[in-house]
């Protein structure tokens, strides 16, 4: 039997007047690694912020783990075991590599920054800090400050953040927006160790990502969920095909080729 972690039951979000996520249906297995696909604008981001508590659904359900989330705050979910990448904006560009993990880790924790100094006595978060820089490879930039970096070094720190926190499932959102493909490659590898035994549900548009790591990838055009299925059959799929591109298949065969 399979056994659901986040399943998303009607779910609708508008802004203002206008209605982003209309209607949206999706079970996300447990330890599956699932990718959100689809057109620029199509509710993507929106539907992370909604699963992780950055936004309020306008109505629906969302369930993760056995609770109803929806109406739960950001540090709540994260605290049931839901952690979500923090993105470069996020992040103490004038701290350290090590403080970034640490402060993640205490966030998940239920620690404010404020309580910096005390944090020094809590020594499991600092096991678990070490333990994150080591996983994303970046032992040895760990008193590097964070402007520093590389680009593709701040989007692996990101991927550290988000599993600092210890949660089983994450979610990432373009981990790698803007990497040569040698950077998105390694990025696949990394996504891969961070996620092993756990559940992974990342919103990508490099294709190569997409089916370098899925399981199952899930359409998103509109505001709703048209397909989830498994790569090869998202890649069949005609439906996918012209909504996602907007095309149809004789006229644009190469691109469709592309996601496919
Ligand atoms: N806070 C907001 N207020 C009003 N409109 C918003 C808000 N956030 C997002 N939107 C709108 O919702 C739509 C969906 O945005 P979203 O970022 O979720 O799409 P996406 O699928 O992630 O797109 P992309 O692939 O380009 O990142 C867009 O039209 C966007 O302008």
């Amino acid at each position: 039997m399979t056994q659901n972690i986040l399943e998303l039951k009607d779910v609708q979000k508008r802004f203002g007047k206008t209605e982003i996520i209309r209607g949206l249906n999706l079970e996300v297995r447990k330890g599956e690694r699932l990718a959100v696909i689809g057109p620029n604008g199509a509710g993507k981001s929106t539907l992370f912020h909604l699963i992780s508590g950055r936004l309020s659904v306008s109505a629906g359900e969302i369930w993760f783990d056995g609770d109803r989330i929806n109406g739960r705050n950001a540090q709540q979910i994260y605290q049931r075991g839901l952690s979500r990448s923090f993105q470069i904006t996020n992040l103490f560009s004038r701290q350290t590599v090590y403080e970034n993990i640490l402060s993640a880790a205490m966030w998940a924790q239920g620690y404010r920054y404020t309580f910096w100094k005390r944090i020094s006595q809590l020594q499991p978060l600092h096991d678990r800090a070490q333990e994150v820089l080591e996983l994303i490879g970046l032992a040895a930039r760990r008193n590097v400050s964070v402007n520093l970096l590389t680009y593709a070094e701040q989007r692996a720190l990101e991927i550290g953040m988000a599993v600092a926190g210890g949660g089983h499932t994450i979610l990432l959102d373009e981990p790698t927006a803007g990497m040569s493909r040698g950077e998105s490659d390694a990025a696949i590898e990394l996504i891969k160790t961070v996620s092993t035994g756990k559940t992974l549900l990342i919103v990508e548009h490099d294709m190569g990502v997409v089916f370098g790591l899925a399981d199952r990838v899930a359409v998103v055009v509109y505001g709703q969920v048209i397909a989830c299925d498994t790569p090869e059959n998202i890649r069949a799929n005609a439906k996918v095909q012209e909504a996602y591109l907007g095309v149809k298949k004789d006229q644009k065969k190469g691109v469709v080729d592309g996601i496919a």
